[in-house]
């Protein structure tokens, strides 16, 4: 197994919300622990709430974490970096937003950009360097003197990402990087990030509440629910076998173009109270869980990774699995056709 990168341990994260009659703490992220192993693409799936920005955010240093370790490379960058992320930091860590137009100011022409990242970080701006990071993204060079608004959404995405390569990371945080853009052009940006992975051996945390694409990509997944990691492992294996009854209920999700609804309606409904009512495990309230918190088990090994899950109620794989199955292949026909 490849050895981690960056290391978080114990990571927790409150917010105080409300207003000062009525101020209360809520809990985004609860005591996760996960290692990103250099060159690998790890993906972090769950429905919208469950913490997975948050997790970005502090790991990109936006925010300060309440709790827990951060570990670059074995040292642990919260305790030694206390006024903030380091340049070194911001050099090796890079993050890529879900909103490429709402990350570029609109004032300034591409070149602006790129110039700007190379120059902070010390490196030439020489006009080969510009042109090699451009079409490093399957940009072209006339594209510099470009406004954002004059280039399309997935254009506009690979500029982002060619900012992010300006200082030669060594991981990239995409918080829903595709999420925005048009399903014709998603499969071409999963396509660069893979290049990006396999010829420049950078790791990525790919943040995404879109299952196929994450079994398209990803080396690894894990699942996030109500501010915790339940479920993590080898791509195909957490989402062909599902073991969590949560990564369960998000496959079922997956449209099932056999079924008339799309969604199998019991699934549906604890699906919808389990997204309505985060803060609660829904599978605790019926009696047949233990109150006790659940312990990892491991429930299988796949291309070198455990598949671990953490909850009492685990199960073996069901035939949910196949949808989303389908959904890989129409990413894969999708890049076909735009090849
Ligand atoms: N700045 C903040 N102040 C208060 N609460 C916040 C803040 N940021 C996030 N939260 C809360 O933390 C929880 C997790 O939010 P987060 O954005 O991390 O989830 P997510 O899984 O990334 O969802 P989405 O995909 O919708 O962004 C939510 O309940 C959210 O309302």
């Amino acid at each position: 197994m490849t050895a981690p990168l960056l290391s978080v341990r114990g990571l927790t994260k409150d917010f105080q919300v409300g207003t000062v009659f009525s101020r209360r703490r809520v809990r985004a992220v609860n005591d996760v622990s996960f290692d990103l192993p250099a060159g690998l693409i790890t993906a972090l799936v769950g429905e919208s709430g469950s913490g997975k920005s948050t997790i970005a955010r502090c790991l990109a240093r936006l925010e300060a974490p309440t709790a827990g370790q951060v570990l670059l490379n074995g040292k642990d960058v919260l305790r030694t970096e206390r006024r903030g992320a380091s340049r070194a930091y911001r050099r090796t860590v890079q993050m890529v937003f879900q909103d490429p137009f709402g990350s570029l100011n609109p004032v300034h022409r591409i070149e602006h950009f790129l110039t700007r990242a190379l120059v902070l970080h010390g490196r030439s701006a020489a006009p080969e360097a510009l042109r090699e990071l451009l079409t490093s993204v399957g940009l072209t060079e006339d594209m510099l003197h470009s406004y954002p608004h004059e280039l399309s959404g997935g254009q506009r995405q690979r500029v982002a990402i060619a900012r992010a390569l300006a200082v030669e990371p060594k991981l990239i945080l995409a918080d829903e990087p595709t999420s925005m853009l048009d399903v014709s052009v998603r499969v071409g940006v999963l396509n660069l990030m893979r290049r990006l992975r396999t010829d420049r051996d950078i790791a990525m945390l790919y943040i995404t509440h879109d299952l196929g694409s994450a079994r398209y990509l990803a080396d690894t997944t894990m699942v996030m629910f109500a501010g915790e990691i339940v479920e993590g492992g080898d791509a195909l294996a957490v989402m062909d076998a599902p073991a969590h009854p949560y990564t369960r209920l998000l496959l079922s999700a997956v449209p099932d173009p056999r079924r008339s609804s799309g969604y199998d309606p019991i699934e549906r409904a604890r699906l919808r109270d389990a997204i309505l009512n985060p803060t609660a495990c829904p599978y605790g309230s019926d009696g047949t869980c233990s109150r006790t918190e659940p312990v990892r088990h491991i429930v299988g090994e796949d291309q070198g990774h455990p598949h671990w899950v953490r909850c009492h109620l685990r199960a073996p794989a069901t035939g949910i699995a196949n949808r989303l199955l389908k959904a890989t292949d129409d990413l894969k026909k999708a890049e076909t056709t735009a090849a």
